[in-house]
């Protein structure tokens, strides 16, 4: 076929292309003559003067036929080319018929048709060829041989057209057509492993209230749930960890553990003589903390709990002559209680136990971040909110060795702070009516005098569930008038002070101060 392309705006471009045997929709195509296209819309007809006149080539006249033997042509395309044949040219007409004989010869029964001439020898179109071993197993048809189906064809394909031998036969029995089977869909199992499968598709809230549960799992003791919305485990998922010690920061150090010393017990220590154990300031008198209880824990005594102020406790450690085996190590122990973490409304969230929690019990120690008192400042006239996490580790700020070696300014002195970092009762909130003490409490150096453990206890019985509270300003004056900018208290207690604790303590630059807790 000749296409000569004419545009309006480049010079004439003419080009050859030869086409043999059928077009692409199957039908034949006229031998080749020359064709002009004229695109420009101007009606010129020139260039058709110019063009030289081509004669078919006799290749042209025959249609497609593969010679390989197992893929014959389509009877149904001859047939449509028949019926359009009909209104064409009788040249045309004698091409089909001569198809129709040669379709014949080959085997094909189209002796009621007119066919053009077949030109087997001729192959336009390259189909690769089957493997040897599977012509040794075709038979090629003689000519005036018609093919014989093959009966029970197992693929449901015709053998005519898709000849098959066993090893075929057996590939398609095993795998594109499995056996249908019965199958009561109550016993079916959905594993993809004996294993149960490791991933499931959850939601982004889901993920995150996985990752905060197991961010608890890894607190040491029993165990700590939570029971707040999503929203609540969002912001918390994101803006604070947990820990199981102290996280000290720039500026923060232990005292060497060589200045440790612990009492001279040969054996179980005697509560009435253990060094372990101090004195009252104004007499020789030991003070009563630890004593066994009914339960078979060991608890502080009413007579500590109900001190307006706590004196310090100096547990039994690896110094002491007993070598920390005595009941004087309650809170080296650990927890003993389970937790919950829950939204209360309006105070944020609460802490409380799913276990009975009997008088004097440990319920656990305040962790954080231990900073410099400078530091804690910055971070305390940063924080825009009415939260306040901050603790001062000044119990023994006016004990005589402590005076003699640090002085009595509260910048010499560590903070712990709760906010990002810290334990479970980061969340205990604040009542005037509390059911928790805090003690300062000295485990493996009493010689650390400016890091030591804040211990929770319980002041009376807890029963399970009930939320766990202390007071956030034991010092309170009650002649003092309420500030009205301070953070407002709602523990709803009958003898509420209606603040948690005044206004200058967090607001004003330095804080005016020690952040007081005991
Ligand atoms: C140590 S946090 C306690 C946990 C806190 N509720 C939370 O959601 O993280 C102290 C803060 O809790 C709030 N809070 C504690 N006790 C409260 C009370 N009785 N009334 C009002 N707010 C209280 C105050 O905002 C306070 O600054």
């Amino acid at each position: 076929m000749r296409v000569q392309t004419r545009l309006n705006y480049s010079p004439t471009i003419a080009f050859n292309m030869a086409i043999h045997g059928p077009s692409v929709d199957g039908a034949l195509q006229p031998p080749s003559l020359p064709l002009f296209y004229d695109l420009t819309g101007d009606g010129d007809s020139e260039p058709e003067k110019t063009l030289p006149k081509i004669s078919p080539r006799k290749e042209d006249l025959a249609p497609f036929v593969s010679t390989l033997p197992h893929r014959r042509p389509s009877t149904s395309g001859l047939r449509l080319l028949q019926k359009r044949n009909v209104t064409e040219s009788s040249e045309d007409s004698s091409v089909t018929s001569n198809l129709g004989r040669q379709g014949t010869q080959m085997g094909l029964n189209l002796s009621t048709s007119p066919t053009p001439s077949l030109k087997r020898t001729h192959v336009e179109v390259v189909i690769p060829s089957p493997p040897q071993r599977r012509q040794k197993l075709f038979k090629p048809l003689k000519a005036g041989e018609t093919a014989e189906p093959i009966k029970n064809s197992p693929n449901g394909f015709s053998p005519c057209r898709f000849p098959t031998d066993t090893e075929d036969n057996e590939k398609t029995a095993k795998r594109a057509y499995p056996t249908a089977r019965n199958i009561t869909r109550s016993v079916v199992s959905y594993a993809m492993s004996p294993r149960p499968m490791p991933y499931r598709s959850i939601t982004p809230i889901q993920a995150l209230r996985y990752e905060f549960q197991q961010k608890l799992k890894r607190i040491h003791g029993p165990e700590v749930s939570f029971n707040m919305g999503d929203e609540k485990v969002a912001m918390l998922s994101a803006n604070f960890g947990f820990l199981n010690e102290y996280k000290l920061q720039d500026g923060v150090a232990r005292a060497d553990a060589g200045f440790n010393a612990g009492c001279t017990c040969n054996g179980p220590c005697d509560p009435a003589s253990c060094d372990c154990v101090e004195m009252e300031d104004d007499s020789d008198k030991l003070i009563s903390t630890y004593r066994p209880s009914f339960n078979g824990q060991v608890v502080l005594g009413s007579e500590f709990l109900e001190r307006k102020l706590h004196p310090r406790i100096l547990e039994c450690n690896k110094a002491c002559g007993c070598k920390g085996k005595c009941w004087n190590t309650a809170v080296q122990r650990g927890r003993s209680v389970r937790l919950q973490i829950f939204d209360t409304g309006g105070r944020g969230l609460g802490l409380r136990s799913p276990d009975a929690i009997v008088k004097g019990q440990f319920i656990d120690i305040y962790l954080g971040e231990v900073i410099t008192t400078q530091e804690a400042d910055a971070r305390e006239n940063a924080d825009e909110t009415n939260q306040s996490y901050l603790f001062t580790l000044d119990h023994n700020r006016y004990d005589d060795d402590v005076v003699e070696m640090y002085g009595e300014d509260y910048e010499n002195f560590y903070v712990v702070d709760g906010q990002k970092f810290g334990s479970p009762t980061r969340f205990i909130n604040h009542s005037c009516n509390p059911n928790c003490i805090i003690a300062p409490v000295y485990t493996t150096n009493h010689a650390d005098h400016l890091i030591y453990y804040l211990a929770f206890f319980a002041l009376r019985d807890i029963p399970i569930g009930t939320e766990l509270t202390f007071d956030y300003n034991p010092n309170w004056d009650g002649s003092k008038k309420i500030d009205p900018n301070a953070v407002k208290c709602l523990c709803g207690e009958p003898n509420c002070r209606g603040q948690l604790w005044p206004n200058a303590r967090k607001k004003g630059g330095k804080a005016p101060s020690p952040r007081p807790f005991l």
